[in-house]
């Protein structure tokens, strides 16, 4: 499969990337930003966090404001930033104009409902077709780490835990715990994967979470003054179901941290350090 580099800056004695590529997955072409840390140009097969952003995100948000490439250099960590859906003018949008479904809003998952099926299929793109590329172009390993915010927060850990053993690593920062329960989720779920609800548990980190054949730890962060924290994001239902299952949870509630990227910026070094321990394990 062919990479198109779109861009290139040195960072912190790395490199940030930009490739444009043809994904079979989604029918689409992509865009993914990847930070290469200096030890990628020693042959090391260096370690992947993949970070899935928020709803209205593409692979240019994270880069460029959580500040995660100084801390990436030392630990010699790899970052890969996906878009949040497919795109272009053949990916239909929200056809209600609206930024929480549709272009910018893939949700992680695979679709079953026309016409969203033919194209929205993030969940099997994040985990396995760009990792496979990734592996295949670039001096790393297949130790994987995955993290996200809101949206894509709730996504990495839906992708940790559908894929046992594909993952050493998983955190979030805010993210959506429990989408069945919410009206981010319930929109876009009963449009990506129709209104039988008792499917929707197989996208649902809360009822994943029941079944779950494997126990990595989850680092959650969250702002106590986060404007979505009560309508959408509900991270004690994310507490109540990993009690309830005995899933190891550090849930920290952040004093006076709002949904931006400010919060995910102030956070960021712990994160890459709970991935860089687990990954390094
Ligand atoms: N429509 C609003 C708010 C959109 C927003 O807050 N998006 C968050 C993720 S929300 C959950 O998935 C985000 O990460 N925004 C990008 C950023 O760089 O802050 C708007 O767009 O104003």
């Amino acid at each position: 499969m062919t990479l198109e580099n779109l861009s290139c800056q040195k960072s912190f004695g790395g490199w940030h990337k930009r490739y444009r590529h043809r994904s079979n997955v989604l029918g689409c072409d992509m865009v993914f930003a990847v930070y290469l840390p200096p030890q990628a140009e020693e042959g090391w097969h260096l370690p992947v966090l993949y970070w899935l952003s928020g709803l209205t995100c593409t692979d240019e948000n994270f880069m460029q404001k959580a500040g995660a490439q100084r801390l990436a250099a030392e630990l010699g960590i790899v970052i890969v930033a996906p878009d949040t859906s497919p795109r272009g003018a053949e990916v239909a949008g929200d056809p209600d104009g609206g930024w929480d479904f549709g272009l910018g809003a893939g949700f992680y998952l695979n679709a079953s409902e026309q016409p969203w099926s033919r194209h929205y299929r993030m969940h099997d793109y994040v985990v396995h077709e760009l990792p496979a590329l990734i592996e295949a172009n670039f001096p790393v390993s297949d130790r994987r780490g995955i993290s996200g915010h809101s949206m894509g927060g709730h996504g990495a850990l839906v992708c940790a835990l559908r894929n046992p053993g594909r993952y050493r690593s998983v955190s979030a920062f805010a993210p959506i715990s429990n989408p069945m329960e919410c009206p981010w989720g319930e929109k876009a779920f009963s449009r990506y994967l129709g209104e039988d609800r008792s499917r929707w548990r197989e996208w649902d980190a809360c009822a994943l979470l029941a079944t779950a054949s494997e126990r990595l730890p989850l680092l959650i962060d969250q702002g106590d003054r986060d404007d979505f924290l009560d309508t959408q994001l509900k991270p004690q239902a994310l507490q109540q179901a990993a009690q309830a299952a005995g899933h190891p949870l550090r849930l920290r509630l952040q004093p006076g941290y709002d949904h931006s990227y400010y919060f995910i910026a102030s956070f960021i070094d712990d994160h890459l350090r709970h991935h860089s321990e687990q990954l390094n394990d």
